[in-house]
């Protein structure tokens, strides 16, 4: 049996965060474990409240899942405080697992701050290079890069940007355009195109979280990096083309959509 660790702050809702990420777990038929970073009172509308771990407790956590059941990839996703960050990275540096993917988060759908500001250099600077892949949105790849990203032609030059600070996989996810939901995962000068047109569901809470953890589960069941991908983005079409409807803000994803027959 495959084991993937999401470390990452919850949603009691259950469409982002941990709780998204152990559903896609399971969907993916491994086995699921958590470290959180921070109680996020939090639902399809936004976040009301954040109440971050203390960095010994999070070591805790840490030596928890690893002293006894060790990972076969790792995803980490919202860690908002530098101190937070600086446990994790030690850990990693300590336990040298292998397959790890950082999703940046840095704001919610909902236009909600999830990275103190006093955490961005500690995150580019400490955690991205420990990752295999990183997996920003248009707005986080722009803080990364430092400039505005309006075209396909911009997510290149952002790619390219980013490639000079890290040197692993980098995915600039096009969720956020108008007209297509493509996404450019770049390595070494090559680039991969993963062409998606746009699905009219404006329920995407939880697609960041869902897709960093489908490419986690997936390097964890051995694939490699361009499947892993390629694999997680098909996870997150089907996920979105699904069409559950369910709160009263932008909603969450069906991790059942391809376990259920529809007619
Ligand atoms: N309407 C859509 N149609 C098709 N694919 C989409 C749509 N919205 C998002 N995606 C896909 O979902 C994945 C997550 O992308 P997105 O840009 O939404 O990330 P994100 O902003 O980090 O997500 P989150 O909403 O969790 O913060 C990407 O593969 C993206 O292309
Ligand atoms: C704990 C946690 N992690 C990540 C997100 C981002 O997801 P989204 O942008 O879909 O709100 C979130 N809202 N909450």
């Amino acid at each position: 049996m495959q084991k993937v660790l999401t470390i990452a702050g919850t949603d009691p809702s259950g469409g982002a965060g941990a709780q998204a990420d152990l559903k896609t777990f399971m969907a993916h038929k491994v086995y699921g474990m958590s470290v959180i970073t921070a109680l996020v009172a939090q639902n399809t509308c936004g976040v009301r409240d954040i109440m971050n771990v203390t960095p010994a407790f999070l070591k805790e956590q840490f030596d928890c899942v690893f002293e006894d059941i060790f990972p076969d990839a790792v995803k980490i996703g919202m860690v908002s405080q530098p101190e937070l960050i600086e446990v994790i990275v030690e850990k990693l540096k300590q336990y040298q697992p292998k397959n790890i993917v950082v999703d940046p988060v840095m704001v919610s759908t909902s236009g909600d701050r999830l990275l103190a500001q006093k955490a961005l250099t500690m995150l580019q600077k400490e955690l991205l290079p420990l990752a295999q892949i990183i997996t920003p949105n248009i707005p986080e790849a722009e803080v990364l890069c430092e400039f505005s990203i309006e075209s396909k032609d911009d997510m290149v030059k952002a790619a390219q940007k980013i490639a000079t600070n890290y040197h692993g996989y980098i995915l600039i996810k096009g969720g956020h355009f108008e007209d297509c939901a493509d996404d450019l995962l770049y390595h070494d000068g090559e680039e991969i195109w993963l062409p998606c047109v746009k699905i009219q569901n404006p329920n995407t809470h939880g697609t960041g979280c869902t897709l960093s953890s489908a490419i986690a589960s997936n390097l964890a069941l051995g694939y490699d990096m361009v499947s892993s991908v390629k694999n997680a983005k098909a996870y997150i079409t089907g996920a979105l083309k699904d069409g559950m409807d369910l709160g009263k803000g932008s909603g969450p994803l069906n991790h059942c959509w391809n376990l259920m027959n529809k007619a």
